[in-house]
């Protein structure tokens, strides 16, 4: 990835520290397991290191299958200087209690962990330890560490088990997330630069300014998808901080820009936004193929341009 503008020598960057969910997802990328890699402490720290040209790419959390969108990333990839997505892994989440080894069940009164970490054992710690109080961190194994210094404000910690192995910390509960089979979804943010190929199951992500706040805005958004045959994944609104009532909707869809469809939809949506940002297009995690009816297919987009050329002389 972005061998041709000479950034292969450049290190990787996570969401840290060592060991967590994030950091396995960075490993699952072609390469990036014998690459050199640098945690960051949040998302916009890990885009700073991509913008300022010291990491080549930033894997970070962007959706959760239980908790849904993860703010701080959808924020920090729709502002700022233009990024592109290249990659998506999904991971499953399982969660242990962590904790010193002199620290028992009994003891724990304040639990570390990230927002969507707890989001996810609300059930367990309602049944086992309803009185706990959360405190938010910056990552799930940035709350372990945490523990391993003086002064945290918190007894126990909520992370991946594999952080138990690394830290050396006792595990005081396993198994704790209330949804079996939940999955997070994390991107590899980098540069602009060379499309990754499309390979007939991709999607595409894109950040899309209200334009305008009058009847029927978001739908003539979304006829620009509907008009096309464009599957929508996922759309969420985020604030853009500006005043209230002013919103991002960030959005997923099936297909990759050189497909006729997603082309014509982006061209569509550059006129009702024209301050749209194209986030990238790349390779579906689940290899899962879209539906395209005959109509929507680049040959019928072929055939419909080469008419209107007939019509034109
Ligand atoms: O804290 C971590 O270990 C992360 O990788 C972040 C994160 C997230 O943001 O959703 C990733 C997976 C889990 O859902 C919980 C936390």
């Amino acid at each position: 990835m972005n061998t041709a503008t000479g950034t292969s020598a450049l290190p990787y960057t996570f969401l840290g520290p060592e060991g967590t969910f994030t950091e396995s997802a960075l490993l699952m990328v072609p390469g990036a397991a014998s690459a050199e890699r640098v945690p960051s402490t949040n998302a916009a720290d890990a885009l700073a290191r991509v913008r300022a040209g010291r990491a080549r790419a930033a894997m970070l959390p962007i959706e959760n299958s239980i908790e849904g969108g993860v703010p701080a990333t959808l924020d920090a990839i729709s502002n700022g200087v233009e990024l592109r997505i290249l990659h998506e892994v999904v991971v499953p989440v399982s969660f242990v209690l962590v904790a010193p080894a002199d620290v028992s069940l009994q003891d724990v009164t304040h639990v570390g962990t990230h927002p969507h970490a707890w989001a996810q054992t609300r059930n367990w710690f309602q049944d086992h330890l309803p009185d706990a109080v959360h405190v938010p961190a910056n990552s799930t194994a940035a709350a372990a560490h945490q523990l391993l210094g003086a002064g945290a404000a918190f007894q126990a910690a909520v992370c991946a088990p594999l952080v138990a192995e690394q830290t050396g910390l006792s595990v005081l509960a396993a198994g704790i997330e209330d949804n079996i089979g939940a999955v997070t979804r994390f991107v590899l943010v980098g540069p602009p630069g060379e499309l990754p190929e499309p390979t007939g199951a991709d999607k595409t992500t894109l950040a899309i300014p209200l334009p305008e706040d009058r009847p029927g805005a978001l739908m003539e958004i979304l006829e620009q998808f509907a008009s096309r045959g464009v599957n929508l994944n996922r759309i969420e609104s985020r604030p853009t901080g500006q005043f209230l009532g002013h919103y991002i909707f960030s959005v997923d869809v099936d297909g990759h820009i050189r497909d006729a469809r997603v082309a014509d939809a982006l061209r569509g949506l550059h006129r009702v936004s024209p301050e749209m940002r194209f986030l990238g297009s790349y390779p579906r995690a689940d290899q899962q193929p879209p539906l395209i009816r005959e109509h929507n297919a680049d040959a019928a987009f072929d055939e419909a341009a080469a008419w209107v050329g007939t019509l034109l002389g």
